[in-house]
C-alpha cells in the first residue's frame, strides 16, 4: 500500500485524511504544513514538514493537494506533476461514482457525493461532502463543488470554478472558466464570463481575481 502526504493541514485536509482513512488505499497518513514545527499534528495525523519540502518525499509518498483556494491547488498541482509525483483520486467509499465516469488525477470526492455515468472531471477537483454532478457533465481542472451543491445533467464546467455551497446549475448550460457562483445561487443561464453570480436566478454582480 502506498503512503499519502496531504498538503495543507486545516480543515479541508482533514477531511481529505478521514477519506483516505476510510478507503484503506494508504498505509500511512500524513501531512506538510507551513506552520511546521510549531504544528506537529492535525487531529490524529502528524505533521512532518513544511509545505515547501514536497520534494523531498516525492518518491517515498503518494500526494494529496488540501489548498481550498482553486488557483493556488491548481499552481501546486502543476509543480507537482511537472515533477512526476504521484497525485492519487481519492474517494471516500460511501461516495457514489459511476464505474462509467472519466477521472483524471488529483480528486477528491467525499462522503455523500454522487457522480453519475458519463461525467469527466480533469485534475485536482474538489467534489465536497453531498454533492450531485449528474450525467454528463464535463468539468475542467481545479473546480470545487462545494457540500450541498448540485449539477444537473450535461453542464459544462470551466477551469478554476467554485460552486458555493447548496448552489445548483440547470442542465444543458455552459459554465464560463473561473466563474465563482455564491451560497444558494441557482444558475439558469450559461455564464459567458468569470465573475461572481449569486441569487436565484444567478445574476453577475462583479468581477474577480
Ligand atoms: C466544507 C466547506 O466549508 S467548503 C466552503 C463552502 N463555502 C461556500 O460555499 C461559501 C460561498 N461564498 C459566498 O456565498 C460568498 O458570500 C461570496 C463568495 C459569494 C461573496 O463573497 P464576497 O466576494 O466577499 O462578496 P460580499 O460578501 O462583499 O458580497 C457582495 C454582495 O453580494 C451579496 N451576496 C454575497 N453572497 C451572496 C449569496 N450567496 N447570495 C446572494 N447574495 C450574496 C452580498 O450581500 C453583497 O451585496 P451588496 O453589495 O448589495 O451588499
Amino acid at each position: 500500500m502506498s503512503k499519502l502526504l496531504i498538503i495543507g493541514a486545516g480543515g479541508h485536509g482533514k477531511v481529505i485524511a478521514d477519506c483516505a482513512e476510510a478507503s484503506c488505499q494508504f498505509s500511512e497518513i500524513a501531512f506538510l504544513d507551513d506552520s511546521h514545527p510549531e504544528r506537529d499534528t492535525n487531529l490524529a495525523w502528524p505533521i512532518i514538514d513544511k509545505s515547501s519540502a514536497w520534494k523531498i518525499y516525492k518518491e517515498e509518498y503518494d500526494f494529496a493537494l488540501a489548498l481550498g483556494h482553486n488557483k493556488s491547488r491548481l499552481a501546486m498541482y502543476k509543480a507537482l506533476q511537472d515533477s512526476n509525483a504521484r497525485m492519487p483520486n481519492i474517494v471516500h467509499p460511501r461516495a457514489v461514482v459511476s464505474k462509467h465516469v472519466s477521472l483524471g488525477a488529483a480528486n477528491v470526492i467525499f462522503a455523500g457525493a454522487v457522480v453519475n455515468p458519463g461525467v469527466s472531471i480533469g485534475n485536482a477537483c474538489i467534489i465536497n461532502t453531498g454533492a450531485t454532478v449528474d450525467h454528463d457533465c464535463t468539468l475542467g481542472d481545479a473546480i470545487h463543488i462545494s457540500p450541498g451543491a448540485n449539477l444537473a445533467g450535461t453542464v459544462s464546467v470551466g477551469d478554476l470554478t467554485w460552486f458555493g455551497v447548496g448552489s445548483c446549475s440547470v442542465q444543458s448550460i455552459d459554465i464560463a472558466f473561473n466563474t465563482q457562483v455564491g451560497a444558494g445561487a441557482a444558475v439558469t443561464n450559461s455564464t459567458q464570463a468569470s465573475g461572481l453570480y449569486v441569487g436565484v436566478p444567478a445574476k453577475r454582480i462583479k468581477d474577480i481575481d
